[in-house]
């Protein structure tokens, strides 16, 4: 039941709503975890995780399912009380053995994957929930200002059932930025959108929490999705922190072999370090900082090129695939017990069963201790 539907028209009239501009500001907060323990009966599922979120950054907390991302998200939002460690806003303790605050009192936004509106309740009420501390008409005010933020404020009087899965986040989105909090967690909130949908509205949704100047947390298990709008990446592994940083540090410079594999399908290949090389079946690499012994080397899928039969590495293809852009080759090499897969831009002539050569750029290249794997 659609009560004062926004006339079709208007759906598409309404200008991209990352442009608009009348949001109202945060004032963002530092958030900081100080040695954070969490344990579920013998399970340690927060192992000592210490972090600092300065005003207005946006953190994606990136990481396989059941590392640990949301139980920290419910520790920092005050739903969970850690099992020692401190949480602090604005260096003042808010979790931990000398104070807890109330979810209430904390100032921090929610939002999560199911984005959990009322069906009940129009949109604009649904927006209206989080603002029990304002009067209704300047809950109306602010509800209405942060429907228009997120372009949907001719949709204030229909109910969430009518709206497609993007204009649902974009509601869920207006009733987290609408209280105007100083810190916003978000748990995997595009994971249910279609992938079309989710790249608009994820570019867009970064674009009004840059307006809005909240400190932001955003979980995901998609390193694609942490790499495009993450200010820094925080890599979580059962509990741990493996490594931070901006997006391209961590992904040219994996801390380790773990951190590699999440953000690259690699090849990798056995080989043996001695005196800073590693030797392996396609070739000789430098690995200065490498003691010597056993060791994994990585090459990038678009580190291989295809030459002509007799130049470089041999190697016969076992398949081509389209993939678009880019076309994905199975090249067989002697001496290695999977096929190398390469990423090609124009593999023209290449067939299958055909000898080809393959050239190894070296900047594609990582080589890790096999102890790492
Ligand atoms: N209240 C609880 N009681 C017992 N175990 C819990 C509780 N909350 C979480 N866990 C367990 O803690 C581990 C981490 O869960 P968490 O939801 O934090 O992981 P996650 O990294 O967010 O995973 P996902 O990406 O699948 O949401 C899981 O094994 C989960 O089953």
């Amino acid at each position: 039941m659609t009560a004062n539907p926004a006339p079709a028209r208007d759906r598409f009239r309404l200008p991209r709503w990352g442009q608009r501009g009348t949001a109202g500001a945060s004032i963002p907060a530092q958030l900081s975890f100080e040695n954070i323990v969490q344990v579920y009966g013998d399970q340690r599922v927060l192992d000592g995780v210490s972090l600092t979120v300065e005003p207005g950054e946006l953190v994606c907390l990136l990481g396989h399912s059941g590392c640990g991302k949301t139980t920290l998200l419910r520790i920092a939002a005050g739903v969970e009380a850690p099992t020692s460690g401190r949480v602090l806003m604005d260096r003042l303790e808010v979790s931990g053995p000398n104070a807890f605050l109330e979810p209430e009192r904390r100032g921090i936004g929610l939002m999560f994957q199911d984005y959990a509106l009322f069906p009940h309740l129009t949109i604009l009420q649904n927006v209206k929930f989080g603002l029990k501390d304002l009067s209704a008409a300047e809950a109306d005010i602010a509800a209405r200002r942060a429907l228009s933020r997120v372009g949907l404020e001719n949709f204030a009087n229909e109910f969430p059932h009518t709206l497609s899965g993007g204009e649902q986040q974009r509601v869920a989105l207006a009733r987290s930025i609408a209280p105007r909090p100083g810190v916003l967690l978000m748990d995997e909130p595009f994971s249910n959108l279609d992938k079309r949908m989710r790249d608009a509205i994820r570019d867009e949704t970064v674009a009004i929490l840059r307006e809005t100047g909240a400190t932001t947390i955003v979980v995901t298990h998609d390193p694609e999705e942490a790499m495009r709008i993450a200010d820094r990446i925080v890599l979580m592994r059962a509990g741990r922190i493996i490594q931070q940083g901006r997006s391209e540090d961590i992904y040219r410079n994996p801390a380790n072999l773990f951190a590699a594999r999440f953000f690259c399908d690699f090849n990798e290949i056995k080989g043996t370090v001695r005196n800073g090389q590693v030797s392996c079946p396609v070739g000789i690499f430098a690995a200065p900082h490498l003691k010597d012994g056993p060791a994994v080397v990585c090459i990038r899928p678009q580190g291989l090129r295809l030459k002509p039969s007799g130049f470089c590495l041999p190697g016969r293809v076992v398949s081509r695939r389209f993939l678009g852009e880019v076309e994905l080759v199975h090249i067989g090499v002697q001496g290695v017990d999977r096929p190398l897969q390469a990423r090609v831009h124009d593999p023209v002539g290449v067939k299958e069963g055909q000898d080809v050569g393959i050239e190894i750029d070296p900047k594609d290249v990582l080589v890790f201790a096999a102890s790492d794997a």
